[in-house]
Order: C-alpha cells, then structure tokens, then sequence
C-alpha cells in the first residue's frame, strides 16, 4: 500500500479544510483526536461486536467500510498534526484470535497513549493495531485504498458546499 501516497493526500485535505475555515494557525490536535476516538465508537456501533444483548444483524460491510475510513482521516491527521507518517515493515505480529471488541479496545487505548506522550513508535504502534483492526473487519489494502480516495473527494466538495 502507498501510504506516503494517502499521507499526502491527507495533508492537503487538511489545509484545504483549516483554510476555509481560517484556522490554519490553530493548534487542532486535541479536536482531531477526540474525533477519532468518537469516529472508533461509530465504527463499532455499525459493527454492533459489543452488543451482546441485541440479536440485530450487523451493518452492511460497504457502510462498515465508510465508517473505517472516516477513522483512518483523524488517524493519519493526528500523525501529521505532529510530523509523522506510518511506516509500514511488513507483517505485523498482532493476536489473530483477538475479538473485534478486544480489538477495538486495543486500539482506543494506544490512541489514548499516543495523545499522552506523542511519539513516533506510539504512532506507528496505533496505526498498525488500526490496520489489524480492518483486517480483522474482512477490508483488504484495496478495499481501504479506494474507499479512502472516494470519501476524501466527498470531503472536499462538502468543504465547496458550505458544509
Ligand atoms: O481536519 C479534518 C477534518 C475532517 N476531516 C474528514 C474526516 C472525515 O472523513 C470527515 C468528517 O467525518 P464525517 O463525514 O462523518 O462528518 P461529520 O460532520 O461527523 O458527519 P455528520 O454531520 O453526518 O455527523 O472529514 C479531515 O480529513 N480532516
């Protein structure tokens, strides 16, 4: 997957969104970071994997899909907010027999370490156990790949729309 590809394409969505807004010299991580984390629960709630105590079926995997890649925005954004990007080294070792929920935990607690101490390997860290997430979804590169391109030109033209 060409991240450094998507990372740019982030970056220019985001100027585009801080300049029309006029804040482009706003300090916007705490913002972008609770947004993710809120994006990570809408997530979850399409995939229902917590709720034990209802029988309805899960969404359809094109809306489980979109929700994912709103997360994947605020994920790259806060790795930009403080100068990194994810560099992908090949497999990752992450506990295939993890639950969704398990999952899910997992990577709202790394958001949670990244936001208190910002590194390079805390980002990396909850960007690949971000990725193990949509693999444990079903979402293969591709599938992230094109959805991202498609939700990241919506975004613009709801930008033109005075959205
Ligand atoms: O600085 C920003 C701000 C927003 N976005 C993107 C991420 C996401 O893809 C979209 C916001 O999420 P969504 O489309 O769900 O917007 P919303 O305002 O939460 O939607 P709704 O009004 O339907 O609740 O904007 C960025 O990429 N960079």
């Amino acid at each position: 997957m060409d991240w450094k590809q998507l990372f740019e394409m982030q970056k220019q969505l985001d100027t585009y969104i801080e300049n029309h807004h006029d804040l482009s010299e706003v300090n916007l991580f705490q913002e972008k970071h609770l947004a993710l984390l809120v994006e990570l629960g809408e997530l979850a709630n399409e995939t229902r994997c917590f709720k034990f105590w209802s029988t309805k079926p899960r969404n359809s995997q094109q809306v489980i899909l979109e929700e994912y890649v709103d997360v994947l925005h605020f994920l790259m954004s806060i790795g930009i907010e403080k100068g990194f990007i994810y560099l992908e080294k090949g497999q990752n070792d992450m506990e295939a027999s993890l639950t969704e929920s398990e999952c899910f935990y997992q990577v709202y607690q790394k958001a949670i370490t990244y936001r208190e101490n910002p590194t390079d390997q805390h980002y990396q860290d909850l960007f690949s156990w971000s990725l193990h997430l949509a693999n444990q979804l079903g979402f293969s590169d591709k599938d992230i790949q094109q959805a991202y391109w498609e939700k990241n030109q919506i975004n613009y033209q709801r930008q033109d729309q005075g959205y």
